[in-house]
């Protein structure tokens, strides 16, 4: 039984299935003991001198009317019980999905791709397991039991003293152990999820492990992590063990003593009144007990596993989302790609200095600007800013007027279109990975936007031309395809403002100058921000805004910027003398 804050609304929203399947769950519990008093009458009618045949049959008669009862409520409670279990896991993964996709990249870069997994797959289940298995061992501990040794005390109350009393010492000291395995449980989580992450670095590292061939080393990094994992895990199973041979010892000591003392109380009839039937009925009961017992020990363990992840899942569903919508949020339609920056100053959350510094400029709707500057000097950063990946203060960056911080972040959004420098692409085929922004789009426009990005022939050449599945589940593209996939994915959102944050530094010369061409042509009147390293890839550019050390060191076009600016000839010169080494002319792309 859970009961925080994301997981008691359940209870109330299947209340119906959980008060059904209870409800069925309680009567057969109470039908399944109506069998052995019936066995039991059976039994004691074939001791007495005339056997009543037609009681015999009455019996075998009620016993095949009440399996078929009882499968019928077993199959009912199983529907009800596991069937919301399972449909609360379904929901709170989903719920867990949306919340993930709303967290900050502050938080995603303190999270491990593999620990986040083992909240969605480890975590998840011993939550199912509370709401289903656990709640029938829970009820199946209580009423069956109950049920039990009510009838066990009717037919004899001092045997059934005699046999309550180690069950009641058992159920007291897995009251008290419940913690402790709880803290084991926990344990072993924190090694899987060190494990999970261990793996999924490793194995999404694995060129880079490859040519530094540190395949061994690294094999004893992940023997180390799992070693942990199994002292843990054995410790786990350790504990278990441990507790299921204390309750099976108690059971085997209670079971010989029911036989004995029992023995007794048939031997001595005439003064007792315990016929054999009836102590087969109530060596029946005492074996229908063992189940609940060990279903109240199995609630203990399911609960405290459920605890320790129902702990870890609210901590990830109560991580505040730190990018969300000012309270006085401006709804602002059409946008047209103005941005001004003005005295732009920002730190990242966990960053101990300022990584943009006093940045102003301004770029109109429509033109097409560069932003250069030597590794580390900002770009990228400014490309979250307008992006709002970050929260920043207010009044610093503007669209079209409207300060970014008071735009709804889906309207800023939807606004850019942004070729990341990464260029992930996911694991889909390339229509899909282009068309990404839309529900649906023509196979047209996919295929008009992947001639702009210079990859169409590309991509013709693929066996499956635009369904080639890319990725982890398909063919693997080059660096250079892999940009242009993803210029082509941003191009067919056709935004207001696109944002290419070093999207052309794995293709050559010449297909950057195509792409650039062909962007100079389609995106005419709308605004284009390219972020290189390259001369050649901003000098056409209206405006080239250079960044150095998180500060504007100048603005203005190529020409000016080459009479001007002394760190643009620097960028210049360097260039000229990279291509020579090259074995190209020194101008080439300048
Ligand atoms: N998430 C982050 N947290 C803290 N500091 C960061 C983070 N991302 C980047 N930085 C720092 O901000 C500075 C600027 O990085 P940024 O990525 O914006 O540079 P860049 O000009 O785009 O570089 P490059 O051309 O190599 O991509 C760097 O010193 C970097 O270490």
């Amino acid at each position: 039984m859970l009961f925080g804050k994301h997981f008691r609304k359940y209870y109330l929203k299947y209340a119906l299935f959980f008060l059904v399947g209870v409800f069925v769950l309680i009567a057969v519990d109470w039908l399944q003991l109506e069998i052995p008093q019936i066995i039991g009458r059976i039994i004691d009618t074939l001791y007495q001198d005339q056997v009543d045949e037609q009681m015999i049959l009455d019996g075998i008669r009620r016993i095949a009317t009440l399996a078929v009862m009882i499968a019928f409520g077993r199959f009912l409670w199983r529907y009800t019980i596991f069937g919301a279990s399972r449909r609360i896991e379904y929901q709170l993964q989903n719920v867990m999905f949306r919340h993930g996709t709303k967290l900050s990249q502050s938080f995603y870069a303190n999270e491990k791709v593999g620990g986040l997994m083992s909240y969605f797959i480890n975590d998840l289940q011993a939550i199912r397991m509370a709401f289903g298995p656990g709640l029938l061992m829970l009820v199946d501990g209580f009423f069956l039991g109950g049920f039990a040794i009510y009838r066990m005390a009717n037919l004899n109350g001092k045997l059934t003293i005699i046999a309550a009393i180690p069950m009641l010492l058992l159920t007291v000291v897995m009251v008290f152990i419940r913690k402790s395995m709880s803290a084991k449980f926990k344990l072993r989580q924190k090694s899987f999820e060190e494990l999970s992450d261990y793996t999924q670095e490793n194995f999404s590292g694995i060129t880079v492990i490859k040519a530094f061939v540190r395949e061994a080393k690294e094999y004893l990094l992940f023997k180390q992590r799992n070693d942990n994992l199994y002292n843990k895990q054995m410790g786990f199973v350790k504990y278990m063990v441990f507790v299921n041979i204390m309750i099976s010892l108690a059971l085997n000591v209670v079971i010989l003593t029911i036989i004995v003392y029992g023995s007794l109380l048939v031997i001595y009839r005439e003064s007792t009144g315990l016929t054999p039937g009836q102590l087969t009925e109530y060596i029946s009961y005492f074996f229908t007990l063992i189940w609940p017992t060990m279903a109240l020990s199995r609630f203990i363990q399911i609960q405290s596993q459920a605890k320790a992840s129902a702990e870890r899942i609210e901590s990830f569903l109560d991580h505040e989302v730190e990018i969300k919508d000012s309270d006085d949020v401006e709804h602002v339609e059409n946008l047209k790609g103005n941005i001004e920056v003005r005295n732009l100053t920002f730190q990242y959350p966990d960053g101990d200095q300022p990584v943009l510094k006093d940045v102003s400029f301004q770029i109109e709707a429509g033109q097409m600007v560069g932003i250069l500057g030597r590794t580390g000097s900002g770009k990228s950063s400014l490309v979250d800013l307008f992006l709002r990946i970050y929260n920043l203060d207010k009044n610093q960056i503007f669209i079209d007027g409207h300060d970014i911080m008071k735009l709804p972040i889906h309207t800023v959004r939807e606004t850019i279109g942004y070729v990341p420098q990464d260029n992930f692409l996911f694991s889909e085929s390339i229509t899909s990975n282009i068309g990404f922004a839309y529900q649906e789009i023509s196979g047209e426009k996919i295929e008009e936007a992947a001639r702009l990005s210079d990859v169409y022939d590309n991509i013709m050449e693929f066996k499956e031309k635009f369904q080639t599945v890319l990725g982890e589940r398909g063919v693997t593209v080059s660096g250079g395809q892999k940009q242009r996939i993803s210029i082509a994915r941003a191009l067919a959102k056709n935004p207001e403002v696109l944002v290419l944050d070093d999207s052309v530094s794995a293709v050559d010369t010449k297909t950057e100058d195509a792409i650039i061409s062909n962007l100079h042509r389609v995106r005419k009147g709308r605004t284009t921000i390219f972020i290189a390293h390259r001369i050649s890839t901003v000098k056409k550019m209206d405006k080239i805004i250079l960044l150095d050390d998180g500060r504007v060191a100048a603005v203005g076009s190529h020409k000016e910027l080459l009479k001007t600016c002394k760190l643009y000839q620097d960028m210049v010169k360097r260039q000229q003398l990279e291509n020579l080494v090259q074995g190209g002319s020194s101008n080439e792309g300048l």
